[in-house]
């Protein structure tokens, strides 16, 4: 990466008395100052050991460079604001579950030239959620020292060296992957050296410990608990949902898998959830699908039954669930694993199928929508492709509003008569 500012690292002089910070810049100027600071911090540094046998061993045949403690430089890069730990936490993210990834200043090494090096080995975890190391490549003018990283027989080549250095470098890697840093034949190898842990992200708190905010001090968390005690409120029961306010990738298949959705949802989408699952103690994430096309067709089948007449009577339930009710398609089980929608010849069939469930992933249910049903001002996802019978074979599409939804179920005794109440928080 190009860096605009320089990078300043700071230390201390080493003399007590003389009280001293000093400083050097990278990449270092031209002039005699800037030079002469650079060569304090090359003076500064202790020769590096590493780890063998449970003891810190020097020995310059196996690792030759010199080392600062991060307890005793500072410096003002700083991995996160370029985005390297986001990047690592997408891109070593770790199957199921979707932890952050937190990055600690360990060492500044100075590899220097010429047969500054490191032999193959790999880093000792300081602890069991240690994950990986994160090394950045300061820039200074050398040559050689590539690093080679190891792992189930492959092997990767980072090489940095450069007479003119104007970018940042680095690389990342598991802690159980072996590495090694060829010599540098000349000049200085500067790199910041970082320790990766597994961090949860902090939604995930939210989402687990109900007590991480005081649910009195949010507005909303009284008004929705009013609202679910209040006796006229779904006096027998029935769904409440939330359409969220952010985005969140949930269509493809590593998604919709995701048992842990409702971790990584974000302000008042979180807040609601909170609220919900406080109140009701059973709320889920899940995906709602655009439903505007079945409702529109579903019109038009019961303006045809009108029509025909089967038994000659319209009681206008059904009219009324169009205009009324705020009914959506929801999404039980993974996308991923859902049958397709079905077409509206075959929906008629399954309003009336005896077991719906057996029939398709995707079931409809009346929804009371806390803030909106979900519509095509939302970012939405492309949930199921399908061809569609008609006069024509025609190839239609469902779209789940883009990010995730969530479905709170609930029953809250309100009393002895009714059935409970069963809420549905929707999300995305
Ligand atoms: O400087 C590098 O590229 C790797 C350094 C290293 O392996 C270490 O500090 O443990
Ligand atoms: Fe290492």
């Amino acid at each position: 990466m190009v860096n605009q500012d320089p990078v300043v690292v700071r230390w201390d002089s080493g003399k007590p008395e003389a009280n001293q910070t000093l400083r050097a810049n990278l990449p270092v100027a031209d002039e005699q100052a800037s030079q002469d600071a650079f060569a304090q911090l090359l003076a500064a540094c202790q020769p590096a050991t590493f780890g063998k046998g449970g003891e810190k061993v020097l020995e310059e045949s196996y690792r030759k460079a010199g080392k600062m403690d991060a307890s005793q430089f500072s410096t003002n890069f700083n991995p996160y604001e370029h985005g390297i730990i986001d990047t690592l936490a997408q891109a070593l993210v770790r199957g199921e579950y979707y932890p952050g990834i937190r990055a600690e200043l360990y060492n500044l090494n100075i590899y220097s030239g010429p047969s500054g090096k490191f032999k193959p080995h790999v880093d000792t975890p300081l602890s069991k959620d240690q994950m990986g190391s994160l090394v950045v490549c300061l820039p200074y003018a050398y040559m050689g020292g590539r690093l080679a990283v190891r792992h189930a027989g492959r092997e990767v080549f980072f090489n940095w060296a450069t007479e003119t250095p104007t970018t940042i470098e680095w690389a990342a890697f598991f802690s159980d992957c072996e590495h090694e840093v060829y010599e540098v034949t000349s000049g200085h190898r500067l790199m910041l050296t970082y320790n990766l842990y597994w961090a949860n992200p902090g939604p995930t708190n939210m989402a687990d410990d109900l007590d991480a905010i005081n649910p009195s001090s949010i507005y909303f968390f009284d008004a929705l608990h009013d609202l679910i005690n209040c006796p006229q409120f779904l006096p027998t029961g029935g769904r409440l949902g939330f359409t969220c306010t952010h985005a969140y990738p949930h269509a493809t298949n590593s998604s919709a898998r995701n048992e842990n959705i409702h971790r990584t949802l974000k302000g008042v989408d979180m807040l609601v959830y909170q609220a919900l699952k406080r109140l009701t103690n059973s709320v889920q994430v899940t995906s709602v699908l655009d439903d505007e096309e079945y409702q529109y067709q579903q019109h038009i089948w019961e303006s045809d039954d009108d029509e025909e007449g089967d038994d000659g009577t319209n009681d206008g339930e059904e009219d009324e669930d169009i205009a009324t009710c705020q009914t959506t398609v929801y999404v039980q089980k993974s996308l991923a694993t859902a049958r397709p929608v079905l077409h509206h010849e075959d929906l008629r069939h399954y309003e009336r199928y005896p077991d719906p469930a057996a029939f398709t992933n995707f079931q409809r249910q009346k929804v009371m929508w806390l803030n909106w049903a979900p519509d095509h001002t939302y970012p939405r996802e492309l949930a199921a492709a399908f061809i569609a019978y008609g006069n024509e074979p025609t190839l239609k599409a469902y779209y789940s509003t883009l990010g995730n939804h969530c479905r709170t179920q609930a029953r809250v005794g309100m009393s002895d008569t009714n059935s409970g109440c069963v809420q549905t928080f929707r999300a995305h």
